[in-house]
């Protein structure tokens, strides 16, 4: 029995790596689906125009398709690029031979604005594909042309989903809001004579690939056994998350983010073991008289570009309090759980990225000497200097300060101290690239 499950792709190659067949085959493998390819097109292609077009023989992309079916099997497939009638009319004559899912992105025109589709073969995909897809996902424009309608509004989109789906017979049809305007992401699916919506706020972010990368989570959940509506469910988080977190790569529209669906978790759970470990190494040092009257926390952060707001850091929960001659740790380590360190290491990573964690101690102008005498750079905020417009904006306050203790600083400072205010303590941060860094830096000042 074969364990892991199959997607096909049936799509062209984006030498930028941001949307056709290497967009499909990255999100397939965040899905833990094993991915299988049939090229129709290679494309010279980066974030900004699409530069050459090498079509492939129509034989040679059916032949691609038959070669993995009849070897490893496949649980569902998609197309993306399709380029001319002839690969349409070919890759039409073998999947029909096959009973697996067919979700068909009927791809036309590419973000920068090339044609990924010769405008005579809009026809062939009408005649042939459509009529075997389990679903279509057309985009605003590409709902335009194959529905014959204008498309301003989610109304006009369910109108356009309904007419695409009776008059080309395919099962179903989901008409894709990323074009349309409004504050939220809305596509409409119709399906079994109904229709259902799926919203997410529209974020700013890299939207190279979303059309590709989306109906490639909507295969690999199918080809996972959900149903329909369940497998366009997760592929709807799944592209939110890869728009928001993309890296800003190239000149152009940057992509999508498939690795953020599996990488947050893994970071997530690497950072909960090297923090719970470290926090134990704290506890073991007793430091009972580097702990401030407010506790001690002591903080991890996922790494940019996926550290955005204290949701993102990891800290203890109730923090790190005195207990007799030792130290104790309130509660586990968990995310979300620290406020004011969560928001200065997240400070701090806006100009050293990789300095990721953090802990503070109780502030004494010995500790700070110490400090300097082993050679760790040290830098301080004053809060009697904070604007009023800071003061008066909830969370600002220790940005501002770390702000102004980095750029006040010649180097990276290792330490951050102020000296506090009317009902504030003083306090001294000090930072490393992750809690080990941070632990050898606070064993110096023991
Ligand atoms: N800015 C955005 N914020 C959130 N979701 C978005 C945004 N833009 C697009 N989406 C969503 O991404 C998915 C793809 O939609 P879109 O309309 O961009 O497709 P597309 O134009 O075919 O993509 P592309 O041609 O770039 O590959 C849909 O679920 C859509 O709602
Ligand atoms: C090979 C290939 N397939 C599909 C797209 C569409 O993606 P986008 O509209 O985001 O450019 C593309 N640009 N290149």
């Amino acid at each position: 029995m074969r364990l892991v499950k199959t997607a096909l792709t049936i799509a062209g190659s984006d030498s930028g790596g941001g949307a056709g067949i290497e967009a499909d085959l990255k999100t397939f493998t965040a899905f833990g689906v094993h991915g299988l390819v049939a090229i129709t097109s290679v494309t010279a292609q980066n974030t900004t125009s699409v530069t050459a077009i090498h079509d492939i023989p129509p034989e040679v992309v059916a032949e691609q398709i038959r070669a993995v079916v009849e070897d490893i099997g496949v649980d569902a497939a998609k197309t993306g690029m399709l380029s001319n009638a002839e690969i349409i009319k070919a890759v039409a004559k073998t999947v029909e031979k096959y009973d697996f899912p067919l979700v068909v992105d009927p791809v036309m025109i590419a973000k920068s604005g090339a044609p990924l589709l010769r405008e005579d073969a809009v026809d062939a995909l009408v005649k042939y594909i459509l009529p075997l897809a389990t679903l279509v996902t057309p985009n605003r424009f590409e709902a335009e042309k194959l529905s014959g309608m204008e498309i301003k509004t989610v109304e006009d989109a369910r109108r356009a989903a309904k007419k695409i789906a009776e008059e080309t017979g395919a099962k179903a049809v989901i008409v894709k809001g990323g074009h349309l305007s409004g504050e939220y992401a809305i596509d409409v699916l119709y399906h079994n004579g109904t229709f259902k919506e799926y919203r997410a706020p529209k974020v700013e972010g890299c939207t190279h690939g979303t059309g590709c990368s989306f109906s490639a989570a909507i295969t690999a959940n199918l080809a996972k056994g959900l149903g329909l509506e369940d497998a366009i469910g997760v592929a709807k988080k799944f592209i939110t998350l890869g728009i928001a977190t993309g890296h800003r790569i190239g000149h152009g529209h940057c992509p999508v983010n498939q690795s953020a669906w599996i990488e947050i978790p893994a970071e997530k759970w690497r950072i909960y073991k090297e923090l719970s470990e470290a926090v134990r190494k704290f506890e073991e040092m007793s430091p009972v008289h580097l702990i401030p009257e407010v506790g001690t926390n002591f903080v991890y952060s996922l790494p940019l570009p996926y550290a955005r707001t204290i949701e993102d850091v990891a800290g203890v929960k109730g923090r790190i309090v005195k207990y007799g001659n030792s130290v104790k740790a309130v509660g586990p380590v968990e995310f979300g759980v620290s406020d004011h360190l969560a928001r200065a290491v997240l400070a701090y990573m806006r100009f050293y990225p990789e300095y990721r964690s953090a802990i503070n101690v109780r502030y004494s102008e010995e500790i700070v000497e110490l400090a300097k005498e082993q050679g760790l750079k040290v830098s301080f905020y004053d809060r009697r200097e904070e604007p009023i417009e800071v003061k008066e904006k909830e969370g600002a306050t220790i940005p501002w300060g770390i702000e102004t203790a980095v750029k006040r600083a010649k180097n990276r400072p290792d330490i951050i101290y102020h000296l506090g205010d009317i009902g504030k303590e003083p306090m001294i941060i000090i930072f490393g690239k992750n809690p080990r860094e941070v632990l050898e830096k606070v064993r110096l000042i023991l």
